[in-house]
């Protein structure tokens, strides 16, 4: 672990070392929220109730710091059984109005993903329990401890009768992990109005690359997502009965999905390479600096052998070149046994990461284009139709920005290191349409280690983690302000 360079002097002594005499408090409340079973994936009754009580229970947190909240309203989500689910408020926060200070407003999320003990966890995902000083629980790194992380950074100024450095907003969602749903029109929806005074925007909902060095995040991929439906009829055959003598709907389907991408990973659709910007020997050189142990981060990732062997290249295929991952075929047989039964409808699922310079609706052209000539070569008399379901572009940040410059000082001073400069190869999908809506400055800001396991079985933030990033949101706001 690494210490700060040279002590903080000042008013960041006094800000660090209420940090570290209030830890217990602030795990104490992390232990709160990860109790609340705040789980936006299954479309249920009680998970719903229990998202409205999580966003109540930040609400009154925030209204304790003196912020100005409002819990705004979000309407309902439509199930596809004709059943709706209330969609919980989404909070918009304010604490302090001095025109002379920057306005940071900071994006997060209350939801998580589902998680059963049963799925292999060693320890109950809703109890907060903590081992050799890793905070195991739902939620811990996914996103409840960096939205804490933030607000523990204000309580402390608060708590020191300390003038906050700048103005501060927050946007709490409680959707994320569902598609932000609602979360778009209300932003576009208040740029005139809630956004408008905000200078800079942080995110913190992704991890480092290493479990030693922060990192700070400039870059995320994209995804267009597609469905290939391949159709007979919409009942399913006996194979005795018909086998041999019609085009069986997942032989075509299968036959379509391996024709996309090749055993080295190289995507297959004609075209999809052409607008990715090629590498420049300076790039390269980015990608040596970054702390990634490649055998640590293979055996942890428990797979064989990676289609890299080099960090670099593997930094690269994560971050700047596109790929293609296929998800899964709905109407296929996958229970467990040996029916014999020949689907007679199915689905594939297979989504494309986009990175910068690709155009979503020329990958879209690609991909018909190709799906229809591998279709037509097979002579089917089955029908096939894709769409793209789903269209979200790459996110790049301007490293420039005062916001990067004051995060990479906060981490000098917190860490006594330089962060790597990270891209995600996943998709925060809100963080471009922030740059797009308000056209400002967005940044992410990780505090989580590369092991967390977000989405995962055993999730967990480490305690360091949790109380350094606190700090650390302290310290941005202190640099900000200076930059100002
Ligand atoms: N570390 C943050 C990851 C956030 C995440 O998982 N985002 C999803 C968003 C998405 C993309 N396509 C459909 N949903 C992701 O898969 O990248
Ligand atoms: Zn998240
Ligand atoms: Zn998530």
């Amino acid at each position: 672990m690494f210490s700060p360079s040279s002590p903080p002097t000042g008013l960041l002594e006094k800000v660090f070392q209420y940090i570290d005499l209030h830890q217990d408090e602030f795990v104490q409340t992390l232990k709160e929220w990860v109790a609340v079973e705040s789980d936006s994936v299954q479309p249920v009754l009680r998970l719903r109730r229990e998202l409205l009580r999580m966003t109540d229970l930040a609400a009154d947190r925030l209204r304790n710091l003196g912020a100005h909240v409002d819990l705004v309203d979000a309407g309902f989500q439509q199930l596809p059984d004709g059943q709706s689910l209330p969609i919980p408020p989404i909070i918009l926060a304010a604490l302090g109005n001095d025109p002379k200070k920057p306005t940071v407003c900071f994006y997060g999320h209350l939801d998580v993903q589902p998680a059963r003990r049963e799925d292999g966890w060693v320890t109950d995902p809703h109890t907060l329990t903590e081992v050799d000083g890793k905070l195991y629980g739902r939620g811990t790194t996914d996103n409840k401890g960096p939205v804490l992380a933030w607000i523990n950074a204000v309580s402390t100024f608060r708590a020191l009768d300390e003038d906050l450095p700048v103005n501060v907003k927050f946007v709490i969602e409680g959707m994320e992990e569902a598609g932000s749903l609602a979360l778009e029109e209300l932003v576009q929806k208040e740029k005139a109005g809630f956004f408008s005074s905000v200078d800079y925007i942080v995110i913190s909902d992704n991890l480092w690359v290493s479990r030693r060095t922060p990192a700070l995040t400039w870059g995320t991929r994209g995804n267009s997502y597609f469905m290939v439906e391949v159709k007979c009829r919409d009942q399913d055959f006996h194979s005795g009965t018909f086998g041999g003598i019609l085009n069986e709907p997942m032989a075509d389907l299968v036959a379509l999905l391996g024709s996309l991408v090749d055993s080295s990973g190289r995507i297959l659709i004609p075209g999809i390479y052409d607008h990715v910007a090629p590498v420049t020997e300076e790039e390269k050189r980015t990608y040596e600096a970054i702390d990634l142990d490649l055998e640590e981060y293979r055996n942890s990732s428990q797979v064989k052998k990676f289609l890299f062997d080099t960090k670099e290249e593997l930094l690269m295929h994560l971050w700047r070149y596109p790929s293609l991952s296929i998800h899964g075929i709905e109407g296929a047989f996958h229970e467990p046994g040996a029916k014999t039964v020949i689907p007679g409808r199915v689905i594939g699922k297979f989504s494309i990461r986009l990175v910068p310079h690709m155009n979503m609706s020329v990958v879209e052209k690609q991909v018909k284009q190709h799906l229809d000539y591998i279709f037509s070569k097979r002579n089917s008399s089955n029908q096939m139709t894709v769409s793209m379901t789903l269209g979200l572009h790459p996110w790049v940040a301007n490293i420039r920005d005062n916001q990067y410059l004051a995060a990479k000082r906060a981490i000098k001073t917190v860490f006594g290191t330089e962060p790597d400069m990270i891209r995600d190869g996943s998709t925060i999908p809100i963080a471009r349409i922030f740059q797009d809506t308000i056209q400002k400055s967005v940044m992410m800001l990780p505090l989580g280690a590369v092991d967390d396991g977000e989405h995962s079985q055993k999730e967990k933030i480490n305690r360091w983690n949790y109380i350094e990033g606190s700090k650390l949101f302290a310290a941005f706001f202190l640099e900000m302000a200076k930059l100002h």
